[in-house]
């Protein structure tokens, strides 16, 4: 129990203003700090929700129970956790006695906000903040856009220039054809279009990878998703192909390829071909892929970008500042080898590079030690320039980390409407539309500031 009192304490100290989240949790001994500071993290995601369920189940009537920061703990394990990691004491009894009652409010709740998992209910208010809106995506494998606005409109929804807080109001997006913007509580989750893999939920950001790569729409079409689960991409460069030609659709984890497999079914996507294997196993040279034009890539990632998450009020901590560093570093060499390795490939003409992260180390470091790897210059491998690479999207890159900033896609949670993003876009020079035949500027040598020496690995 002293876990939980521990964990208890800490938040006391927070609501009495006596440290900030970081500095309370760097004050913890240094045994229990991790298991504590991600009880009072999740603890704090799900605070709203969880006091409501202990007020609505009357549990501080229990007199055992001595605060509300314990209550809050306690029912967070209990209920959200791996249940109360504690010997058979009075206090955990007491709770335990309360389970049914909270377990019943809990789904109360849940149905009161039309939320299908109880991870909703752990909104940060980062999320309320940036006000994202519900993006639905219509899949133009299974039907049109227009059959689905007719369907909306039976559905007693209307169409206006701009989202608005009219829950039966929707929008279309200015940048992603086929993507529909609702108001953020829209709850989809029963919908039967939405069930039958008719319309997808995506953020905006997550389409912008498939748009870039524009794959072509036609039988001989040889495509690769290299790093697919759960499928969200997958499904939006099927569509984009028209459901025709072939996608390999590549995931390492046999868990998620079970998602990524349902996902790709669900969806209608009879052109794609879900492979349960390591992209960088793939031999460039194999028959079956020699063909393959075009790629996208979206390997694992910091993710944070993001919006949902607290545990970012942890990342500067000092002491924990070496390891996250360490810890980018090898996503960046990871994410490096991936495109190299798309680069092998002999037909290649397109690599569409993306992540979820905010880091440059993921990002423009990733895409300058790219273009400077023997593989780019082997294969004449350039940036695309801004006119292929959403022109009209406003947020281009950080242009103290590269040359041709403008040439890449940022999306800055809590500005843009969406989850932080990045997307990049290579090409073969001797496939580039421009005939600007330059070696961007970007591969000239440049000086670099620390950390962010981006060195190829095999780990993720
Ligand atoms: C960021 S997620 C991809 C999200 C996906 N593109 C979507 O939009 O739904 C990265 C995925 O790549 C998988 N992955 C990482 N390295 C891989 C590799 N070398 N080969 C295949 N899959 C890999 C991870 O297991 C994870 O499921």
């Amino acid at each position: 129990m002293n876990f939980y009192f521990g964990a208890s304490n800490t938040l006391d100290r927070l609501d009495a203003k006596k440290g900030s989240i970081k500095g309370l949790i760097g004050s913890l001994p240094e045994k229990d700090r991790k298991r504590t500071a991600a009880l009072v993290i999740e603890t704090l995601k799900f605070k709203p929700a969880l006091l409501e369920v202990i007020a609505a189940a009357e549990l501080m009537k229990e007199k055992k129970l001595t605060s509300v920061n314990l209550a809050l703990v306690l029912v967070h394990d209990l209920l959200l956790g791996k249940g109360i990691q504690a010997g058979d004491g009075p206090l955990k009894q007491a709770v335990l006695r309360h389970k049914t009652r909270l377990n019943g409010e809990l789904q109360k709740l849940k149905a009161k906000r039309g939320l299908r998992s109880t991870a909703e209910l752990g909104q940060s208010p980062d999320v309320r903040a940036a006000q994202i809106p519900r993006y639905v995506r219509v899949n133009t494998s299974m039907w049109s856009v227009s059959a689905a606005l007719e369907y909306l409109a039976s559905c007693g929804y209307s169409m206006r220039d701009r989202v608005s807080s009219d829950p039966k109001a929707f929008a279309r997006d200015e940048h992603i054809p086929n993507l529909l913007l609702f108001p953020p509580q829209t709850a989809f989750h029963d919908d039967p279009a939405y069930k039958a893999g008719k319309l997808i939920l995506q953020d905006k950001a997550s389409c912008f990878p498939a748009v870039v790569l524009a794959p072509p729409a036609q039988p001989l079409a040889r495509v690769i998703d290299a790093t697919a689960a759960p499928g969200n991409k997958t499904t939006h460069l099927s569509a984009l192909m028209g459901n025709t030609g072939k996608l390999f659709a590549f995931e390492r984890d046999r868990k998620r390829f079970g998602t990524l497999s349902m996902m790709v079914s669900r969806a209608g996507c009879t052109n794609v071909d879900p492979v349960n294997a390591d992209f960088l196993t793939v031999d460039p040279q194999d028959a079956k892929y020699a063909d393959v034009t075009h790629i996208l890539l979206d390997p694992s990632c910091s993710g944070s970008g993001i919006v949902n998450r607290l545990d970012y009020l942890l990342e500067s901590e000092e002491d924990n500042q070496e390891e996250e560093n360490e810890r980018l570093e090898k996503l960046a060499a990871f994410q490096l080898l991936m495109i190299r390795h798309a680069m092998k490939f002999p037909k290649m003409t397109k690599i569409v590079y993306s992540t979820c992260s905010i880091h440059a180390i993921e990002n423009e470091r990733v895409v300058v030690a790219a273009l400077a790897c023997e593989e780019a210059r082997k294969g004449q491998f350039v940036l695309a320039g801004r006119d292929e690479v959403l022109p009209a999207w406003h947020r281009r890159g950080m242009p103290e980390e590269m040359e041709s900033a403008d040439s890449v896609v940022r999306c800055k949670p809590g500005e843009d409407a969406t989850n932080g993003f990045f997307v990049s876009c290579f090409v073969r020079q001797s496939n580039k539309r421009k005939a600007d035949g330059e070696i961007p500027r970007q591969q000239k040598k440049r000086k670099r500031k620390k950390p962010n020496a981006v060195v190829a690995s095999s780990s993720t």
